[in-house]
C-alpha cells in the first residue's frame, strides 16, 4: 500500500450555523491548515497514488481566499464537516483528512 500526504494552508472566511449563541455565529476568517491522506495498493503509469498538483488545484483551488459557506452550500462549515467534504471531492483515494481551524482546534475524518 502507498499513502501520500499533502499539507495546505487555506485563508477563508465562514460563520457557523448554530442552535445556540456563539461568537462562531458571526462572519470571521481562519487560517485553516488541512492535511489530506490518500492511498493506494498500485501506483497509476506515472508513479503516483494520485498527483500532489491535483490534490492542491481541487481542494486549495475551490477554498482559499473563499467564503467556505458558498461553496459548501448547505453544509455546516464545521471542520468536521470540512474534513467529509474534502474527502468526498478527492475520492475513494483520499481515507484521512484532518482540519485544523486554530492551534489547538482540530478535526479528523476517516473512512471506515
Ligand atoms: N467541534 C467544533 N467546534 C467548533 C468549531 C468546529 O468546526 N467544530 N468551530 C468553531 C468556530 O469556527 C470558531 O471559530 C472557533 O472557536 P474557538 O474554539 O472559540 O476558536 P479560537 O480560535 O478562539 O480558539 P482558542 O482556543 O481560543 O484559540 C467553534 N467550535
Ligand atoms: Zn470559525
Amino acid at each position: 500500500m502507498y499513502t501520500v500526504s499533502k499539507r495546505l494552508e487555506v485563508s477563508a472566511s465562514h460563520q457557523l450555523k448554530l442552535d445556540y449563541p456563539s461568537k462562531c455565529q458571526n462572519l470571521h476568517g481562519h487560517n485553516w491548515i488541512i492535511i489530506v491522506h490518500c492511498r493506494s495498493k498500485e501506483l497509476d503509469h506515472n508513479g503516483m497514488v494520485i498527483d500532489f498538483t491535483i490534490i492542491k488545484e481541487k481542494i486549495h483551488g475551490r477554498l482559499d481566499h473563499q467564503h467556505i459557506n458558498d461553496v459548501m452550500g448547505d453544509i455546516n462549515s464545521t471542520a468536521e464537516n470540512m474534513a467529509k467534504w474534502i474527502a468526498d471531492e478527492l475520492g475513494e483515494t483520499c481515507f484521512k483528512v484532518e482540519v485544523q481551524e486554530s492551534e489547538g482546534n482540530i478535526a479528523t475524518y476517516e473512512r471506515d
